[in-house]
């Protein structure tokens, strides 16, 4: 009688979520800083120039003196209990508090660029017998140069497998209830908290070249769209909410209006008390810890600006694990 053939044992039938985000540098030294920005500014998602043209710039004048700069930015805002990037902290504190709520799924956090990969963690993940796995990139407004490159690396981790999981990625989520509502608790929680109301409210995203836009992503209108649904649970007219685009870099147009400009602006128009909020951040990183609560303040306060008021990102909040927990349950539906 034919016996059948034997393979070895491969661990199945669990279920993989792996939250994912942006990256961040190992340490605050300029050798760190510049290996991160090395893989971050060659994604050809985030740079969209041909590498013959980008090559000389980025290993010119980019890598030559920005990874020094950055690293400055990054010592201001380290976390020294832990040793490790604030982005990094939430992150895996995020993936640890699902993974409570979550105990039939297994729960784990990567990085696009720099460390734990998202090869690596998907790796483990199938080692630990998952074979559906739902990547959930942690930006909840779509662009091709952050949700896509995601996708990117994810599909090229696939590529080397023979036994591949079931893959689902996350929809985008900047109008999902769940977001907006975290969003509107932790906002209203915060101001709360402040001793004075402010007049406007600055809500400053991430920028985002503006060809990028003219060619189709759909980030900017992701970006509004969360605005106004975040107004409207708020409660607040239109002429006191503010929408902003930081981060610029280079010489060409991004995203407007700029943060900086806004802030510098306000205080001429007579308003001197504002607060600022990150709602495309589902994390602090070195763009709201730095850019916005340490540039942004000095830029508002020299311009004339007297109160300046910054609302933590959600982090690792109950506000934030109630809105993952209903995102991947949703994401999850019909595998669990
Ligand atoms: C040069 C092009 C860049 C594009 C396009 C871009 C898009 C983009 N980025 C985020 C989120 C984050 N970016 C962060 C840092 C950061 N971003 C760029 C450049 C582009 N980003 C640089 C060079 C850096 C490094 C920091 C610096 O040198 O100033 C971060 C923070 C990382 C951290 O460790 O804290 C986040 C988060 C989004 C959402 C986005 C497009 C929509
Ligand atoms: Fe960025
Ligand atoms: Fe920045």
């Amino acid at each position: 009688m034919n016996k059948p053939q034997q393979h070895p044992v491969v661990k199945h039938g669990r279920i993989g979520v792996l939250l994912v985000n942006l990256g961040t540098p190992d340490a605050t030294d300029t050798r760190s800083v510049r290996r991160y920005l090395r893989e971050f500014l060659s994604d050809r998602r985030v740079i969209e120039l041909h590498p013959l043209l980008w090559a000389p710039v980025l290993y010119g004048p980019i890598l030559m003196f920005r990874p020094r700069k950055s690293a400055e930015a990054y010592r201001k805002i380290w976390l020294k209990d832990v040793d490790e990037s604030p982005l990094r902290y939430y992150t895996r504190r995020q993936a640890e508090r699902l993974q409570e709520r979550l105990p039939d799924v297994e729960v784990d956090w990567a990085m696009r660029y720099g460390t734990p990969a998202i090869r690596d963690r998907i790796d483990a993940l199938i080692e630990r017998g998952c074979d559906r796995l739902l990547v959930l990139p942690l930006y909840p407004q779509y662009s091709a140069t952050t949700s896509a490159s995601v996708a990117d690396a994810t599909f090229d981790a696939l590529k080397k497998l023979r036994w591949q999981p079931t893959l689902r990625l996350a929809h985008p989520w900047h109008d999902h209830p769940a977001h907006i509502q975290a969003l509107t608790h932790s906002i209203q929680r915060q101001l709360a908290e402040l001793e004075r109301e402010p007049e406007v409210l600055v809500l400053s995203f991430h920028g985002l070249p503006k060809k990028y836009f003219d060619l189709g992503d759909p980030y900017y209108c992701h970006c509004q769209k969360t605005v106004r649904l975040l107004r409207e649970s708020l409660g607040w007219p239109e002429d006191r909410v503010r929408v902003t685009f930081q981060s610029r870099l280079g010489p060409t147009e991004w995203l407007q209006p700029y943060t900086a400009e806004v802030l510098a602006q306000l205080p001429k128009e007579g308003v001197t008390n504002i607060a600022v909020a990150t709602p495309g951040f589902v994390t602090d990183c070195v763009e709201t810890l730095e850019e916005i609560a340490i540039e942004g303040r000095e830029i508002f306060e020299e311009a004339g600006g007297e109160r300046y008021d910054v609302l933590p990102c959600l982090n690792d909040s109950d506000d934030s694990i109630e809105m993952l927990e209903a995102l991947v349950t949703q994401e999850l539906g019909g595998w669990r």
